[in-house]
Parts: structure tokens; C-alpha cells; sequence
């Protein structure tokens, strides 16, 4: 599979979420434009009018609030807030401090995030909020209070949106408040999204909004005179998590890939994933509000190290593109990724497992070293948006990837899966058939090189496996265990050079004894089988130029251009006469020509992938052409076709 395209990213649910509340904590009325539509958003939508707030859809993704001035007009209520943190911790802190009963629940994995940091902090307010479940998780019941004191303390140290809700509900008490964060703080870029957002409605928290550059993160003032005020109208950028799927599929599946929504100039922090990405090797350019990614000129990406505490989600997206890596990559400090929609570190480390990678995984620290070749598996989402998003990348591998229950994206991104299918191409195969000694090989290798593409020759492929079955003492009529070991070897081809199970395989590939062995082993059918997913594995982004007997009738049956390459035998036995007088070997070309035709019988005659012009395969007799006509003849037909 290949990327490339443009994608339109839907509206970033951390700014919509702050954007819809703070809207109707404010005076005036505000029109919210490109507001995100998913679970996360109906959840703050629907708590909204339950309160008794005025949200008027105006069609394409527009909404006119009208702000209640702190004041909700509905006093006692039920709200279920599904699994949006972005909802629950920030409603929980302006309803503790907005005199009313209200009872907040989730699905039961809300009912297992915490949410005690919060629940302290506003008690030393007077807040009054017990628990109805376990000690320091929702759902929580919320009762009118009189509101006390002028400092809290809030740990920092779990999830900042434990300060986030606190920041934003502060300016409802009318008093200046201050803010003393324990612990050290995590996820800080989402606290520059709740300070902007508030500074747009009129709020300024003291010196955090005014001080520019790094912040000490641990003394703040929310000054008393502020109040929120409506900005009229507001822009939500494009969600930059979101963006993070697409970057890696333009990083791994050759690009370019273009997003469009959210660049350069972004309130999010989880922009940055395109500067981790581009350490990667990937090749980014950005705009204002656009991005757009090319794969690493190398093809792959390079491993890395990295401190993932400022893009705590994006930085999932950083696991899966670890198995498209050279090496070894490890991603840490991301302790927060046990208490968000899953246990993210443990479902990361089984479902990189299933793949076929090598994971470590530490109470706040993953490691993964990616396999030779990704494996196909069924990938078990645990009801997390992400991990449905992100798995959708090891489709890149080429073996096909499941994902077990896809509608869950709708928590952020419901129409993810559409979105990915546009820029999304299967890799262009270019296969290329025909009978021994046609030039096939060497055209193939010519018309890869001329198109920067792959190249498999899938002959060797039949003789490595006889090579290795000699080896192993597997007679080449035991059709059974040749399958099992087609399946078992481990081949490689880089270049030049081929490997078997990590040894250089040299000139013993192509003596007499090693074809004679691959022809045999290759009329056995459950050997053919074997080996279709290992040729298949050849199939990579930018392009696969592959050249055999059953290329397009079996192998890659929807290759882009089929060449049925031959000529006369006439003609290739004396090519081959040629080529072994230069080698200097005697030759005669009356028993060139027999072999030729016995050979051409044997292959047109068998009844396993007998050799014939595919459905499809447009004819290309080489006998008046030399190789080179003959790649450029592949090549226009190829321009012809693409
Ligand atoms: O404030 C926000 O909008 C968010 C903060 C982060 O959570 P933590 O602060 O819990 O890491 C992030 O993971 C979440 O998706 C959105
Ligand atoms: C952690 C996430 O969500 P929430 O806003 O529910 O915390 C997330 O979207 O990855």
C-alpha cells in the first residue's frame, strides 16, 4: 500500500470542548465555526443543553452559543459524559463551583480514570463532591456550597486536565484564586490550549498567559475581575492528533500526503509530532495551516529515543511507525497512557506483539523493535479511538491488518476510515512474464531501477528454496515439508545481494543443479501456495517491478501493467549463444535451440501455473528489439497506463 493525497482534518476536540464551554460560562452570544462532530463533542454538546444552554446548530460544522454569564439556568440534572475527559474533568470543576445538583457519569472505563486530584483541589474551595462509586473515580454527585479560601493546591502529576477544569471554572468564583501545582506537571502543551482559549474569552491567568517562552508551571493567579466575555466568532483549528495518522502514512507509504487544518502556526502541542517525525527521517514541509509529508529519501525510517510527555497522544502514533524503523525505537516518561481510554502501554505492547514485534514494556516506557516483516493479525481496539487509528498504519507492512471493532474512532474522528481509504493506494505492481531466456530478468531489473521502484525475481525465489531444502536434507518430492519450509525461510534481497536465514547466498544460486531443483519444486502446487504470501511481502511503496511465470495470472492479478515478454526461440538461443562465448565458454547453438524448445513445451505444458499470456498482458516480442528498446517499450507502456 502507498499514501498520498490531502487530506481536510476535522476541528481538534481539545480546543472544541474548550471552545463550546467556555462559550457558555461567558456573557454574549458566540458562533463556534469547523467545531469537531464526535462522541466527545455530542457528550459537552448534550451537557450543555441539559444545563439549559442555548446551542443552535447552524449547519457545516457551525454553532451559535448563547452564553448563560456563569449562571446555569438548569439547577439539578443528570449528566452521562460518555469517555470524553476533555467533558467530564472540566464540567465537574464549574459545576462544583456554580451552585447546583448534578449528578456526572461515564461508561464504566470513565469510572476508572481517575479524577481525586481534581476532587481535592476544588474542596479546598468548599466545593461539596462525594463519590457515588469508588473513592477518587466518577460518577461523582455535586451539591450546592459556599465557596471558601483563595489558594489551592492541585497535583499536576496524572493529568492536566485536572488543572485545565480548574483554570477554566476559577473566574466563576469571582475572586482571585491561587493556583499552586504539585508534583511535576505532565502534558503541559495542553495548558497552553486552555490558557489561549481562555485569553480569547477575556481571561488572562497570571503570569502564565503573559509570560512568554517556558513557564515555571507552578504558581499561578487567576485574577477575581475577570469575567468571560464572548469573542463573537472562533475558528477551531484542525485536531494536530488526528493529523498524526496521516503524516506517518506519507512517512512510511512514500508521500506526499497533505493535511490541511492545522501547521506552523498552531495552539496545539501535538504539532510537534511532525518535528519527531522529521527526526524519523521524514521529509516535512509546513505551512501556515498545511503540512505535508514525504517518505525519507532512504525509504525508511531511522529509530529514535524520545521524551514523549509533551504529545502524550500523537506520540501513540510514534509506536506504530517504530515498525517501519531501522531499529529499535523507545518512547518515554508516558506513565499517563495507563489511565486514558485503555491501558495504552500494555494494549500497545500486545497488539505490536501480534505483528510480530519485540516490546518491552515499563511503568511508564515502551521499547519496540519492529520484525523483518510485519505480520498479518486481527488488532483488538479495547474501545480506544487511537488504537484503531494508529493500527491502521501496519497496513504498510503489505500483509493486510484487521481492526476489531473500527467504529470506535468516532470518539474523535468518526470518519477516519473514509479518510484514510482516499489517500490510501494499493502499491503499483508492474509484472512482467514470459520464458526462460527472453531477457525478462534483466529487463524487469532495468524498468525497477528506471522507476526507482522495487524488484522481485520471483525464479530465485523457487531456487533459494531448493537450496535450502538441500541443505536440510528435504528430498524435492516431499511435497508437504517443502511447503512448511517455504513458509519457515527466512529470505532477503538487498540490492544485489540475496540471503538465506541471514546467510549470503552467492554463485551456488545459479548453477545448473540449483535451476534444475527450483523447476521441480516449482510444479508442486502447495509450494506455489506457500510461497504467494512471501512474494507478495515484495509488494512496497513506491512500486514493485516483478518478473516470473505467473506474476499477473496468480501472484499480483491486479498489477497495473501485465507484459507477456518474449521472442522468438530462434532468436533466444542466440542471445544466450552470445553470452556464454563472451563468458569465454564453448557453446553450439543447434543444441541451445533444442534445449530452449524443450523447455518452452515443458512450461506450456504443465499443469500447475503453466506459462501463458495472462488475461490482461498486452504481448512484447523482443526478437527485433535489444534491451534497451525493450525497457524503454515497458516504460511507455507503463506512462500509458498510470
Ligand atoms: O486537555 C486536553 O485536551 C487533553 C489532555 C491530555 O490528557 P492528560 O493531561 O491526561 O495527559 C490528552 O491526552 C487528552 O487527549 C486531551
Ligand atoms: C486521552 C484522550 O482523551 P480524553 O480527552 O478522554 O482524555 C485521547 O483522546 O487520547
Amino acid at each position: 500500500m502507498s499514501a498520498r493525497g490531502t487530506v481536510r482534518l476535522p476541528g481538534s476536540k481539545s480546543i472544541s470542548n474548550r471552545v463550546l464551554l467556555l462559550a457558555a460560562l461567558a456573557q454574549g452570544t458566540t458562533t463556534v465555526r469547523d467545531l469537531l462532530h464526535s462522541d466527545d463533542t455530542e457528550r459537552m454538546l448534550d451537557a450543555l443543553r441539559t444545563l439549559g444552554v442555548v446551542v443552535e446548530s447552524l449547519g457545516d460544522n457551525a454553532y451559535r452559543v448563547t452564553g448563560c454569564g456563569g449562571n446555569f439556568p438548569v439547577k439539578q440534572a443528570k449528566l452521562f459524559l460518555g469517555n470524553a475527559g476533555t467533558a467530564f474533568r472540566p464540567l465537574t470543576a464549574a459545576l462544583a463551583l456554580s451552585g447546583g445538583s448534578y449528578e456526572l457519569s461515564g461508561v464504566p472505563r470513565m469510572h476508572e480514570r481517575p479524577i481525586g486530584d481534581l476532587v481535592d483541589a476544588l474542596r479546598q474551595l468548599g466545593a461539596d463532591i462525594r463519590y457515588l462509586g469508588n473513592e477518587g473515580f466518577p460518577p461523582l454527585q455535586i451539591s450546592p456550597a459556599k465557596l471558601v479560601g483563595d489558594t489551592v493546591k492541585v497535583r499536576g502529576d496524572v493529568s492536566s486536565q485536572f488543572l485545565t477544569g480548574l483554570l477554566m471554572a476559577l473566574p466563576l468564583t469571582g475572586k482571585a484564586v491561587n493556583i499552586e501545582v504539585v508534583g511535576e506537571l505532565i502534558s503541559k502543551p495542553y495548558i497552553k490550549i486552555t490558557l489561549a482559549m481562555m485569553a480569547h474569552f477575556g481571561v488572562k491567568v497570571w503570569p502564565w498567559s503573559i509570560v512568554e517562552g517556558e513557564l515555571d508551571w507552578q504558581h499561578c493567579v487567576v485574577p477575581g475581575v475577570q469575567r468571560y466575555q464572548s469573542p463573537d466568532t472562533i475558528y477551531v483549528e484542525g485536531d494536530a492528533s488526528s493529523a498524526s495518522y496521516f503524516l506517518a502514512a506519507g512517512a512510511i507509504g512514500g508521500g506526499p500526503v497533505r493535511i490541511e487544518g492545522v501547521g506552523r502556526v498552531s495552539v496545539q502541542g501535538d504539532v510537534r509530532f511532525a518535528d519527531e517525525l522529521s527526526r524519523m527521517g521524514a521529509r516535512i514541509e509546513k505551512g501556515e495551516n498545511w503540512m505535508e509529508v514525504h517518505a525519507p529519501a532512504s525509504g525508511k525510517l531511522k529509530a529514535i529515543d524520545l521524551d514523549c510527555n509533551h504529545i502524550p497522544d500523537a506520540a501513540m502514533t510514534l509506536a506504530v511507525a517504530a515498525l517501519f524503523a531501522d531499529g529499535t525505537t523507545r518512547l518515554s516518561n508516558i506513565a499517563s497512557w495507563r489511565v486514558k481510554e485503555t491501558d495504552r502501554i500494555a494494549a500497545m505492547a500486545t497488539e505490536l506483539r501480534k505483528v510480530g514485534a519485540t516490546v518491552e514494556e515499563g511503568a511508564d516506557y515502551i521499547r519496540i523493535t519492529p520484525p523483518a516483516r510485519i505480520k498479518h493479525a486481527a488488532i483488538d481496539t479495547y474501545d480506544d479511538h487511537r488504537m484503531a487509528m494508529c493500527f491502521s498504519l501496519a497496513a504498510f507492512g503489505g500483509a493486510g491488518v484487521r481492526i476489531n471493532d473500527p467504529k470506535c474512532v468516532a470518539k474523535t474522528f468518526p470518519e477516519y476510515f473514509a479518510e484514510f481509504a482516499k489517500v490510501t493506494q494499493a502499491v503499483p505492481v508492474i509484472a512482467i512474464d514470459g520464458p526462460s531466456a527472453s531477457g525478462k530478468g534483466t529487463v524487469a531489473q532495468r524498468v525497477a531501477t528506471a522507476l526507482g521502484m522495487h524488484y522481485l525475481d520471483s525464479g530465485a525465489l523457487y531456487r533459494l528454496l531448493g537450496l535450502a531444502a538441500q541443505k536440510r536434507g528435504i528430498a524435492l518430492e516431499a511435497e508437504d515439508k517443502l511447503a512448511e519450509l517455504a513458509g519457515q525461510v527466512d529470505i532477503r534481497f538487498e540490492g544485489e545481494g540475496i540471503w538465506l536465514d541471514g546467510v549470503k547466498v552467492g554463485d551456488e544460486l545459479r548453477t545448473e543443479e540449483a535451476g534444475a531443483a527450483a523447476s521441480r519444486i516449482a510444479a508442486l502446487p502447495k509450494v506455489r501456495a506457500a510461497l504467494l504470501d512471501k512474494q507478495r511481502a515484495f509488494r512496497r511503496a513506491p512500486g514493485l517491478v516483478a518478473d516470473g511465470r505467473d506474476m499477473a495470472s496468480v501472484v499480483f492479478p491486479d498489477s497495473v501493467l501485465k507484459i507477456f515478454l518474449t521472442a522468438s526461440a530462434e532468436a533466444r538461443a542466440e542471445r544466450r549463444y552470445k553470452q556464454l562465448k563472451e563468458k569465454g565458454m564453448s557453446a553450439n547453438i543447434a543444441a541451445l535451440l533444442q534445449d530452449i524448445r524443450a523447455r518452452d513445451e515443458r512450461d506450456t505444458q504443465r499443469s500447475v501455473a503453466p506459462l501463458q499470456q495472462a488475461q490482461g498482458a498486452s504481448l512484447l516480442d523482443t526478437t527485433p528489439l535489444n534491451i534497451e528498446q525493450a525497457v524503454q517499450e515497458v516504460l511507455s507502456r507503463y506512462r500509458a497506463v498510470k
